[in-house]
């Protein structure tokens, strides 16, 4: 059997296009790719299945996790644990499916001390104002809520430029031309 292949890393500022591209890689090859099963302590709700929208785990299973250094990273709300483990993303490549990981600047910082090796991929605005337009139009956030993401987008950009950060850079622009450049680029890592 060949070995799993490596994850792949999309990040970039919120509204730059991820999650469409996504939707739309996920559509074409449906088969292809996956995401890690995030692990909580929170109780699960009618119809989750355990090990398949979340492992949920006690508080004490979750916590040993942590000390054994299990976590890529991990975060508290409203009184609950979320994480994500590397072995939750390496499962998914046992599975014989790409695991791609949608996450931000610091997740990449974190994903960066694991032995994951995954390829880094940012996908970018063309302008902050343009991005600034789409997070309007997409409507799903509140006046402060946007004005936070803006400024940390630029902070995302910034760590963008430093030698080494990411391995390919797509800048969404006209979106039919930059999902066949993510696409090709998948395409040319995955085939490789
Ligand atoms: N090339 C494009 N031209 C115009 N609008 C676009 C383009 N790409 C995406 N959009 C729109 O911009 C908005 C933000 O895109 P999307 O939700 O995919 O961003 P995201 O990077 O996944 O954000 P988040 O990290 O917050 O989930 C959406 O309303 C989407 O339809």
């Amino acid at each position: 059997m060949s070995a799993p292949s490596r994850p792949i890393v999309i990040s970039g500022p919120s509204g730059a296009g991820k999650s469409t591209f996504l939707k739309r890689l996920f559509a074409e090859y449906p088969d292809k790719f996956g995401f890690s099963v995030s692990n909580t302590t929170r109780n699960p709700r009618a119809g989750e299945v355990d090990g398949v929208d979340y492992n949920f785990l006690t508080r004490e299973e979750f916590l040993a996790g942590v000390a054994r250094g299990d976590f890529i990273e991990h975060a508290e709300f409203s009184g609950n644990m979320y994480g994500t483990t590397v072995q939750g993303v390496k499962s998914v490549g046992d599975k014989g499916r790409i695991c791609i990981l949608d996450i931000d600047m610091q997740g990449v910082k974190l994903v960066k001390k694991t032995d994951l090796n995954p390829y880094y991929l940012s996908v970018q605005p063309p302008s902050i104002e343009e991005l600034e337009k789409r997070l309007r139009g997409r409507g799903t956030e509140k006046e402060a809520d946007i004005q936070g993401r803006l400024s940390a987008a630029q902070g995302e950009l910034d760590y963008a430029k430093e030698e080494g950060a990411y391995d390919e850079i797509i800048v969404n622009d006209d979106l039919e031309a930059a999902y066949a450049k993510f696409k090709a680029y998948i395409n040319k890592i995955t085939s490789a």
